[in-house]
């Protein structure tokens, strides 16, 4: 018979991260209600549209014909409808695990058959190829998406994307990086799950990327980096008189051709916590645009 950890055990863990392990395996088995709850609470209000992305990434939107998209974790459109205003020829498939995340997204003005598609999906468990045809789609988006995820279970949302993807298909990514200042505030308050990874007084979490995790975890699973950086902001908040360190992960990933030579279960972490085996090489941050030059805007951002 399986005997319970020392109680000394469980205690040292619940002190070492912040968090308790039956609350943290809470907040893996409730994700989707605990977003859920967020757009019931805060509907299409709490995420501003992403108007950055034409400017950004506008080389890999643009080209001869029709481009198919997949945004992934879509929440309540703000990728989704920026880039159907910017490209209206593209068609933009879009999932996200909250019932109610879709249904803003269905009954957004700009919403329609022709140039979009929106389900309800788990990428962590649910197969892209009962929605979409494998190997058609030119260009996945992933904002503020895949910190969501537990560090788990992130090689289960990147092989799950690759089957949909095209041979040469890119990947669009944009997150939080190590480092920000939502980070240390985190840091102070006992929120932490594992190794940057925490949970917000709402129950849902953030993941915050090293460009070094990002590298491997993209190359582990059958991707190659195109591009990769950090991005930074001060962000001044005039009311509150504060400034704060924003800094974000900017990233584009391509198909590795051979693209059917990782199997899931390759790709899955060898251990129970993120401590990845991996194998591949990675990007020093040395060649990155690393220490950050930070430029000064006024935004609210989460
Ligand atoms: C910060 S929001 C970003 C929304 C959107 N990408 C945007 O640009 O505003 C993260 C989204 O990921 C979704 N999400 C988290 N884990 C997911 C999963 N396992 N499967 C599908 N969606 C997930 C959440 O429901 C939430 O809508």
């Amino acid at each position: 018979m399986a005997s319970e950890p020392p109680r000394k055990l469980q205690i040292y863990s619940a002190v070492n991260t912040g968090v308790s392990p039956y609350k943290r395996e809470k907040y893996e088995r409730e994700a989707q209600r605990y977003w859920d709850a967020f757009y019931k609470r805060h509907q299409n209000k709490f995420f501003k549209d992403r108007h950055y992305l034409e400017k950004d990434w506008g080389k890999y939107f643009s080209g001869e014909g029709r481009k198919v998209i997949l945004e992934v974790g879509c929440g309540a459109g703000n990728t989704i409808f920026p880039i159907i205003a910017s490209y209206p020829h593209a068609f933009v498939f879009a999932c996200d695990f909250s019932p109610r995340a879709i249904d803003l997204v269905k009954s957004h003005k700009d919403y329609k058959d022709s140039c979009a598609r929106a389900f309800i999906s788990d990428l962590t468990a649910d197969d892209l190829n009962k929605e979409i045809s494998p190997s058609s789609v030119d260009i996945a988006t992933m904002i503020f998406m895949l910190s969501a995820v537990s560090p788990e279970k992130m090689p289960m949302v990147l092989q799950n994307i690759r089957k949909i993807m095209k041979p040469n298909g890119y990947v669009l990514f944009r997150d939080y990086a190590a480092g920000d200042l939502a980070q240390e505030k985190f840091s102070d308050k006992g929120q932490k799950i594992s190794d940057n990874f925490y949970v917000r007084g709402d129950g849902t979490r953030a993941y915050y990327f090293s460009t070094e995790f990002l590298t491997n975890l993209f190359k582990e699973n059958g991707f190659d980096v195109e591009e990769i950086g950090v991005y930074c902001k001060k962000v001044e908040n005039r009311s509150r008189k504060v400034v704060m360190n924003r800094r974000w992960l900017r990233a584009a990933f391509r198909m590795s051709n051979g693209s059917n030579r990782f199997s899931s279960k390759e790709a899955l972490p060898k251990g129970s916590g993120h401590d990845f085996a991996y194998r591949s090489t990675c990007i020093p941050e040395s060649v990155l645009p690393s220490p950050c030059n930070y430029k000064t805007v006024r935004v609210c951002l989460r």
